[in-house]
C-alpha cells in the first residue's frame, strides 16, 4: 500500500515567518505523498481585532458569527493558504490550496447548539478521499485551509486539528497513513513549564491522568482527542512534535507518539 503523511501546522508557527519557512522546507523534503492542513487562529484573532471584532474561544473553538466567518474565510482560505502554497512552489512542491468546499473535499454540518452556540462552526460529515487521492495521483500536494461547506452551500469555520484527523482517517481507504501534528513545543509536556519534559509515548490512560491533573489543558485537549480518534480509526501512526522536528519525527521519531492500550 502507498504511504501518505498528513501534517498539521498550527497558528503560532504560521505567525513566525522564519519558523514557517523552516517548517515548509522540512515538509517539502518528506518522502512519499503528503497533505498539509494549516491553522492560523492567531492571525485571524489579530486581524479580527484590527477590524474591531472580539474573539471568544470555548474549548479550543472560536465562536463564529457572520462577520467573524468573513474574516476567517479571508484569512485562512486566502492570505495564509496562498502564502503557504506560493512558498511550497518555490520549494519544488506543486501545491494546490483548498478549502473543504474546493473539489467537494470536506463536507460539514453546522455544530448543533447544546450548552454552547458556536455559531457558524462545522462538524465534519464526510471527506471525499477519492477526490483528494485524485489530486495526489496528479502529483499535486493538497494544502487545506480549515474552512468547510454544507450541502446548502454555506461556509463553516472548522478546527484545523479536527480537519487533519478527519482527512487522515478517510485517506486510510487508499494509503497507510501517518498523521503528524506540528506546533511550537517539543511534544506533549508532562510539565507545561518545562520544555524538556516531553512524554515520549502517550496512552489514553496517561492522557486522562494529565487532563485530570490539569497538566494537559487548553488547545492540547481537542488536539489529543482528535489525535486518539485518528489512531482508533485506522491511522497507522500519530505523532505530536515541534515544527522544527518534522523530518526527524518522520524518520526515527521525535516528540510524542500516541499508543492505544490493548
Ligand atoms: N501538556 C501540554 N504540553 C504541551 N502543550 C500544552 C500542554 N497543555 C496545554 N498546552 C498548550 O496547547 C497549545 C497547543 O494547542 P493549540 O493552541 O490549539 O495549538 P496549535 O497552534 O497547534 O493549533 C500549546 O501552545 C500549549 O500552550
Ligand atoms: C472553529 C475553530 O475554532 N476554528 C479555528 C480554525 C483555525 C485553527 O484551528 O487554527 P490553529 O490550528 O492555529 O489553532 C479558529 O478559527 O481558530
Amino acid at each position: 500500500m502507498n504511504t501518505l503523511t498528513v501534517v498539521k501546522i498550527g497558528g503560532n508557527v504560521i505567525d513566525d515567518s522564519a519558523a514557517l519557512h523552516r517548517f515548509l522546507t522540512a515538509f517539502s523534503s518528506l518522502s512519499g505523498a503528503k497533505i498539509l492542513v494549516h491553522g492560523g487562529g492567531k492571525i485571524a484573532t489579530q486581524i479580527a481585532d484590527k477590524l474591531g471584532l472580539q474573539t471568544t474561544m470555548v474549548e479550543g473553538r472560536r465562536i463564529t458569527d457572520k462577520p467573524m466567518l468573513d474574516v476567517v474565510t479571508m484569512v485562512y482560505g486566502g492570505l495564509v493558504n496562498k502564502q503557504i502554497v506560493a512558498q511550497l512552489q518555490t520549494l519544488d512542491i506543486n501545491a494546490i490550496g483548498l478549502t473543504g468546499a474546493d473539489g467537494g473535499t470536506v463536507l460539514a454540518i453546522k455544530r448543533p447548539v447544546k450548552d454552547i452556540d458556536y455559531g457558524l462552526v462545522g462538524d465534519i460529515d464526510e471527506v471525499n478521499s477519492g477526490q483528494i487521492q485524485f489530486f495526489l495521483h496528479q502529483d499535486l500536494t493538497p494544502v487545506f485551509a480549515p474552512i468547510t461547506y454544507t450541502e446548502a452551500g454555506e461556509l463553516l469555520n472548522t478546527n484545523a486539528d479536527t480537519m487533519a484527523s478527519a482527512i487522515a482517517v478517510d485517506m486510510v481507504k487508499h494509503n497507510e497513513v501517518t498523521l503528524v501534528y506540528c506546533f511550537e513545543k517539543k511534544g506533549v509536556l508532562a510539565d507545561p513549564t518545562d520544555d524538556n519534559s516531553v512524554i515520549g509515548e502517550l496512552t489514553p490512560t496517561v492522557y486522562a491522568e494529565h487532563k485530570a491533573a490539569g497538566t494537559v489543558n487548553k488547545g492540547m485537549i481537542p488536539k489529543l482527542d482528535n489525535a486518539f480518534k485518528a489512531l482508533g480509526n485506522g491511522v497507522a501512526k500519530v505523532i505530536i512534535c515541534h515544527a522544527d522536528e518534522l523530518a526527524l519525527a518522520a524518520q526515527q521519531g521525535a516528540g510524542t507518539t500516541l499508543r492505544l492500550e490493548k
